[in-house]
């Protein structure tokens, strides 16, 4: 008999018995009605396998590339915020995982620890998570949009360069692989439970002598206070080219659900994009993200890989992204869980889990290798089932 959990599911449990509810709360939540959360996981159940037999399954070789980096199996860690409020190694452990299991870990802006302590924790392969920031705390002088921009846009522009620019250089200097932009998130969506909790604002790292943020004490949620005056809601494409015009490491973008977006993306010249809805906490009521996948991939049509997240908790689910085009999948939630549950070994075992599953459903399904997998493995019914009462 196996020890602890055997499923992610489990793990999510665990966590909320171990979490206090504040917390738990934060990083279960979605936004509004959570209808895009449920949806996220649940859409997962709506597609079907085709299996095919008599394959020669006697070996499985999960093993992947992203932007040129090897990878043990097609499964990231997704960037999440405050990880120390799962576990006080926060994303220290969660990086030492990430190494152990050979995969890849997104660090998040919003991060406890900072960029640099993460880096020196472990010698893996690591992105950078990046939100652009506004505020006026100290400038950097751009000539160029101060001649071609009104004078109005170009305090917008300056505005929020200088920390950007500082992180970049930081991340480069850190040995992080590539930049994730996340463009998902002009303002905070609503996550009523964060409201009711009045969720506080942990520590924030990298931001420290960067930037001071006046978080109302009094209000609802202090991320949301935190995030108002930390985001930067003006983002547009071409701040993609001013990003691309200061770093040499490649940018994909995370959080797009459109073909047309994605069109869009791969005319800035992104070397990659994470098909996203930010784990259903920003816009509630956008397609689950499994959903969307196959338009963009179609209308990327090879020129940048394409990754996924949202709702992935199963290998079957992971089987599924890759058959409808996904070059790898991100998991969030189960890697803070995993971290609230056991730390480092915690999300050890949730990336093994999920990566062990994989290899059985390939196994199951007879492709011995990723690139055996199809569009003809899967059969989808996006339709909700209607309910048998
Ligand atoms: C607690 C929490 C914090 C997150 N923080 C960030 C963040 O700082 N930056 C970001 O781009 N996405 C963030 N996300 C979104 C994740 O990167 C990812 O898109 C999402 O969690 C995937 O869905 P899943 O949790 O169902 O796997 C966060 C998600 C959660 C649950
Ligand atoms: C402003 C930081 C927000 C972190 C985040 O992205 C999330 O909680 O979803």
């Amino acid at each position: 008999m196996e020890d602890g959990p055997v499923n992610l599911r489990e793990f999510q449990e665990l966590a909320k018995r171990n979490l206090p509810k504040m917390y738990y709360d934060y990083f279960s939540g979605g936004a509004e009605d959570q209808f895009t959360l449920r949806e996220n996981v649940e859409a997962f159940q709506r597609i079907m396998l085709r299996p095919r037999i008599l394959v020669d399954v006697s070996k499985i070789d999960m093993s992947t590339t992203l932007l040129g980096y090897n990878m043990s199996s097609p499964i990231l860690v997704a960037p999440t915020g405050s990880q120390q409020l799962a576990h006080p190694q926060g994303e220290l452990a969660t990086a030492r995982a990430a190494a152990a299991c050979n995969t890849i870990m997104v660090l998040s802006f919003a991060s406890n620890y900072s960029l640099e302590d993460v880096a020196s924790t472990c010698s893996a392969v690591r992105f950078y998570q990046l939100y652009v920031r506004s505020g006026f705390d100290a400038f950097c002088l751009c000539f160029h949009c101060f001649i071609t921009c009104s004078f109005e846009q170009f305090l917008q522009v300056f505005k929020r360069r200088d920390v950007s620019a500082a992180l970049l250089q930081r991340a480069e200097r850190n040995g992080y692989k590539a930049i994730v932009v996340t463009v998902d998130t002009p303002r905070l969506g609503r996550r009523e439970a964060d409201i009711k909790n009045k969720m506080i604002m942990p520590r924030n790292s990298n931001l420290e002598g960067l930037i001071s943020v006046d978080v109302n004490p009094t209000g609802g949620s202090k991320l949301e206070a935190f995030a108002s005056e930390t985001l930067d809601p003006s983002l547009s494409w071409k701040d993609i080219e001013w990003l691309k015009s200061i770093t040499k490491l490649p940018i994909m973008v995370k959080g797009i659900i459109t073909a047309e977006d994605a069109r869009k993306a791969v005319d800035a010249g992104v070397s990659g994009i994470v098909v996203s809805n930010h784990g259903a906490r920003q816009l509630d009521y956008t397609p689950p993200t499994i959903s969307v996948l196959d338009e963009v991939v179609k209308a990327v049509s090879g020129a940048v890989p394409v990754l996924l997240d949202g709702g992935v908790r199963r290998g079957t689910d992971v089987f599924k992204a890759l058959a409808l085009g996904a070059k790898a999948v991100m998991i969030g939630r189960p890697v803070v869980y995993g971290l609230a549950v056991k730390g480092e070994h915690g999300v050890r075992s949730v990336i093994k889990m999920l990566q062990n599953e994989l290899e059985l459903t390939m196994a199951l399904a007879g492709c011995p290798t990723l690139r055996d997998i199809t569009r003809n493995h899967v059969m989808i019914n996006y339709e909700r089932p209607r309910s048998p009462l």
